[in-house]
């Protein structure tokens, strides 16, 4: 049965100095949740309190409604897989994945069974008598997930779990990821500084910034409505426009609604026409243009806005040229609705406090 883990005001000192910050969360009972963040911003500290690595100054975690709170690490029921997943590369898959077993004293019968099953979960049954070095990368990975997930741990921690793998392996493997925690129904926490990760694998994802959460929220819900400009920032393009007496003024646009602050725009929900003038339109010009395969990348100057807007436009339209005078069109709509970030909020910095989203207007 899946189990939940409430993290409370957690607070951890590191030689002297607050590496976290009030860390709360809910990690629902069965579901795979995704701390995102830039390096140093204390994802690996977050997950080394849950695995019993590091002591928290303060706050308390609980899994399954127990407390975490000096259980040693081999007593927690959780399994680890890391960025280099520790194997033994002189002994077997077999005994690599058999390890934990061993150390809990299973029955040799119990422990082959459970072995031959962890291996047919991570989809490599064959294997098992290869040595670990003799394994691709993406194979490596597989049996240390095996490992981690063969004595049916109530809690699967991953730390960057597929930064060793190139971008094609890595794609396939978040998918296979996802397959694996579903299909075991494993409550589990990941860490990772790639967006599309984070984005693609996860129930919900956590958004850490200097030792604090910024925002917890469905990959969806981080993306279209951050609540903050360093979330909006760091989870892809974004253009942040002020909001001022209910209008965008730089796209003429109207927001029912909305209160004086900035806006989120993403680059794909704005359009760029050819004819400046066009109704519902801003007249821009052209910075600069970038090809980037299924899309190209397009930069371009609005009067009375301080930064360029960037623009995407996707393979198989015109793409104007540097200098060239277009319209610029919000085409966001339908569901979408724009996320209000608060008035006093500079979004050229990065801000250390917290914000709560305020409501979005629709447009
Ligand atoms: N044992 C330690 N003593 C002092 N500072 C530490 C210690 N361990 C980590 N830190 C600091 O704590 C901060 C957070 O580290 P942490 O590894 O949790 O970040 P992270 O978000 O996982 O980064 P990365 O993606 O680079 O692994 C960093 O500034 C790091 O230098």
């Amino acid at each position: 049965m899946s189990v939940s883990v409430e993290i409370d005001a957690l607070n951890v000192h590191l030689g002297g100095a607050p590496i976290l910050r009030d860390v709360t969360l809910t990690v629902p009972a069965g579901s795979f949740v995704t701390l995102l963040g830039p390096s140093g911003s204390g994802k690996t500290t977050t997950l080394n309190v849950l695995a019993g690595f590091t002591e928290p100054t303060s706050g308390s975690a609980l899994l399954g409604g127990r407390p975490l709170t000096g259980v040693p690490p081999e007593k927690r029921d959780i399994g680890v897989v890391f960025q280099n997943y520790a194997l033994f590369p002189h002994r077997t898959v077999a005994q690599n994945v058999e390890f934990p077993l061993l150390a809990r004293k299973m029955p040799k019968g119990e422990r082959r069974e459970r072995v031959a099953r962890a291996l047919e979960l991570v989809r490599l049954p064959e294997v098992g008598g290869r040595r670990v070095q003799s394994l691709s990368g993406g194979q490596q990975q597989r049996i240390a997930l095996a490992r981690a997930l063969v004595y049916e741990p109530a809690l699967l921690l991953l730390d960057e779990p597929l930064a060793a793998l190139d971008k094609q392996l890595r794609e396939a493997m978040q998918y296979e990821l996802g397959r694996i925690q579903r299909e075991t129904g494993t409550t589990t926490v990941a860490v990772t500084h790639d967006q599309t990760e984070a984005l693609s694998m996860s129930d919900l994802v956590a958004i850490m910034n200097g030792g604090r959460i910024e925002q917890i929220g469905t990959p969806e819900e981080v993306y279209h409505r951050p609540a903050t400009p360093f979330v909006a920032q760091f989870l892809g393009e974004a253009n942040l426009l002020p909001v001022s007496g209910g209008r965008v003024e730089a796209l003429a646009l109207p927001v029912e609604g909305a209160s004086d602050g900035f806006t989120v725009v993403r680059p794909e929900d704005l359009a760029l026409i050819g004819d400046p003038d066009a109704a519902g339109a801003v007249p821009a010009t052209v910075d600069g243009v970038v090809f980037q395969g299924p899309r190209s990348r397009v930069t371009v100057t609005v009067p009375g806005c301080a930064e360029p807007l960037v623009v995407t436009v996707p393979a198989g339209t015109e793409v104007p040229g540097a200098g060239d005078a277009v319209g610029v069109r919000y085409c966001g709509g339908g569901a979408r609705t724009l996320s209000d970030l608060p008035p006093t909020t500079d979004p050229s910095k990065s801000p250390n406090e917290p914000v709560s989203a305020a409501p979005g207007a629709a447009l």
